[in-house]
């Protein structure tokens, strides 16, 4: 069964019609299927079960920036799932949700001496560390604490991802990890700190890549880091891909994730046989997108249909303060009638919000057969929709539903304006 899909000219989430959804719950609301999510994240699970050696060879952590919401962290969790955070406020929601944090990788290039703290007190598995900077920062943080803090160094592999610019990470420029040319310096001056552990290598291109070439790619230059490493005395018990697995958002064809797996599997096996006696290393994955995008809607209103001499808007109650990727990155996300009317004229239309910016767009150029009070489903909004929401304009940010067959579970309450403004005060 398609997760999303028509039945009778009604768009439905699983089994339920969007339509209820609205009526219940009222919009915008973002609106995920659990059957989605469980498929997506098995396709992973089930590929790195089948190619990696060993019961403890491979782990998935989810990237908790590309939806964060509790009940997502649980879902997976209960599937085995480990989680790559980027901040301390990552952490508490992944404990909060019930995973755990000795699975937890954390990535970003600022992290703070509190939220370094947080992440040792909770033994979590290993710190992705992007400067040497920051390698004294954590060695005097777990010195405090008497601890060592095991390390991964983030390189940067050079390697065009051929995505977005915006999103991608993995290029020279970007501010992102340690530059592939200090890379074997920069794991001397960690072995050498006596509060760090180094333990693996990682490493992530950038997002929404369709080939997994580039990804193949900076496996080769990761391995061979790995191979000076182990002859400079410096061996390493893991090695962490990234994520970046791109999605469908309009005719994209992305490449499979058990595809990607079992060829970057058959290439780690290989070089294992040749160069280790075919002793393992535990591989890591950080993938988001390909797990929640296309398991998410962002359900919306038509407000007021605006006829123009050169264009026609649709003005709908969610706006850019909840789906960001259209006005950040030029995003296309494809817009569904959830009542096909048929016999309606059509009518080509850019879909608007009600925020007081131009850029405030949420698709462009679309063919759509609408009324005042429809409802539209925003698709593939289930990745770095809701975690990149504001309140732009003091707007509540949407409520979030988990559909389960024909169950609908309230997984956030919409937000009222009143509690946005709660931690101000006036002066005295
Ligand atoms: C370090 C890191 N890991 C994982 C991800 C998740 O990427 P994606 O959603 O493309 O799988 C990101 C975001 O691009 C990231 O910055
Ligand atoms: N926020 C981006 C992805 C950023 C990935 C973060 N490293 C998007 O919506 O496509």
């Amino acid at each position: 069964m398609p997760h999303f899909s028509y039945r009778d000219g009604e768009f439905c989430a699983e089994a339920v019609p969007l339509k209820d959804i609205a009526s219940r719950f009222g919009t915008p609301t973002y609106v995920y299927s659990k059957q989605a999510l469980t498929e997506n994240f098995a396709a992973y699970a089930d590929a790195c079960e089948r190619h990696a050696r060993g019961a403890d060879a491979a782990l998935v952590c989810y990237s908790v920036k590309s939806n964060s919401n509790l009940a997502v962290l649980n879902l997976l969790a209960g599937m085995g799932s480990g989680f790559d955070i980027v901040s301390g406020g990552e952490l508490l929601r992944v404990i909060a949700a019930g995973g755990d944090p000795r699975k937890v990788i954390f990535s970003g290039v600022g992290k703070s001496r509190d939220e370094m703290r947080l992440a040792l007190e909770h033994d979590i598995l290993c710190f992705n560390v992007e400067s040497i900077p920051e390698l004294h920062r954590l060695n005097e943080v777990a010195a405090g604490l008497g601890r060592k803090a095991p390390v991964s160094l983030r390189v940067n592999p050079n390697v065009d991802a051929k995505t977005h610019p915006y999103i991608s990470t993995g290029l020279k420029d970007n501010k992102f990890g340690v530059a592939y040319e200090d890379t074997l310096a920069t794991y001397r001056a960690a072995a050498d700190l006596p509060h760090l552990d180094v333990v693996g290598i990682d490493c992530h291109i950038g997002s929404q890549l369709l080939d997994d070439a580039p990804l193949l790619e900076a496996l080769d230059k990761v391995i061979e880091l790995v191979d000076q490493l182990e002859a400079l005395g410096i061996p390493l018990h893991h090695l962490d891909i990234g994520g970046g697995l791109g999605i469908t958002y309009d005719k994209e064809a992305p490449v499979a994730a058990g595809d990607y797996l079992g060829r970057l599997f058959a290439r780690i096996n290989a070089w294992r046989d040749e160069k280790y006696q075919g002793k393992g290393i535990k591989v890591l994955f950080e993938p988001g997108r390909s797990i929640v995008g296309n398991a998410g809607l962002l359900l919306t209103e038509v407000q007021y249909l605006k006829h123009g001499a050169t264009k026609n808007f649709a003005v709908v109650d969610a706006a850019m303060n909840d789906l960001m990727r259209p006005a950040m990155y030029e995003a296309w996300h494809g817009v569904k009638e959830v009542i096909q009317h048929s016999g309606d004229a059509a009518a080509v239309y850019d879909v608007v919000g009600p925020i007081c910016e131009s850029g405030d767009w949420l698709a462009r150029a679309r063919t759509l057969a609408i009324r005042d009070g429809d409802l539209l489903a925003i698709m593939s909004a289930g990745a770095y929709g809701m975690t990149m929401a504001s309140n732009y304009n003091t707007r509540g940010r949407a409520a979030e539903v988990m559909v389960d067959g024909a169950q609908v579970h309230l997984v956030r309450q919409r937000e009222n304006p009143a509690d946005l403004f709660v931690l101000e005060s006036l002066l005295p």
